[in-house]
């Protein structure tokens, strides 16, 4: 879940809306990561890191800050987090096993997921590249 370090309101919806995800599906086992973004917009910031961590274990999840702005910092790391929290919660391992279907992700290519959930978390953009991460197919 992704608000603005520099709009609270955007802070404010983020617990109605993980509640109304979890009245739809109250027994999942839901991976959560809470970003913080426009991390580069340092002087406008309204909603201080501890509250955004606060938040994230409300939640159950974990706390990014990021920047989708020019250098992308810190969306690389919160992406990874959440594509390795949802492999455990499907099941996988940390990545020893080596079976078909998997996709290594290639700064860590000891951390693996399903290729059909990369496939759902970044889908490719028509030239083949996916924003973010490279990935490697197994
Ligand atoms: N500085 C900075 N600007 C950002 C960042 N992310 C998004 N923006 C800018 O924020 C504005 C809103 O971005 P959108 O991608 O439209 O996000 P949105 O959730 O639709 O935002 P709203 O239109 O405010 O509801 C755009 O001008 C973006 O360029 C960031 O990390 N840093």
């Amino acid at each position: 879940m992704v608000f603005s370090i520099t709009d609270p309101r955007s802070f404010r919806t983020v617990l109605p809306l993980y509640q109304h995800v979890r009245r739809i599906h109250p027994s999942a086992s839901i991976p959560i990561i809470l970003v913080g973004n426009k991390s580069d917009l340092l002087r406008a910031r309204q909603v201080p890191a501890d509250q955004g961590e606060a938040l994230a274990a409300q939640l159950g999840g974990v706390y990014f800050e990021a920047s989708a702005r020019e250098s992308h910092e810190g969306v690389q790391a919160a992406f990874l987090h959440l594509c390795q929290e949802v492999s455990r919660a499907l099941g996988g391992t940390n990545g020893e096993k080596r079976k078909g279907g998997k996709t290594f992700v290639k700064e860590n290519p000891r951390k693996c997921i399903p290729t059909s959930l990369i496939n759902v978390l970044s889908p490719p953009f028509p030239n083949g590249e996916r924003e973010g991460l490279q990935f490697i197919q197994s």
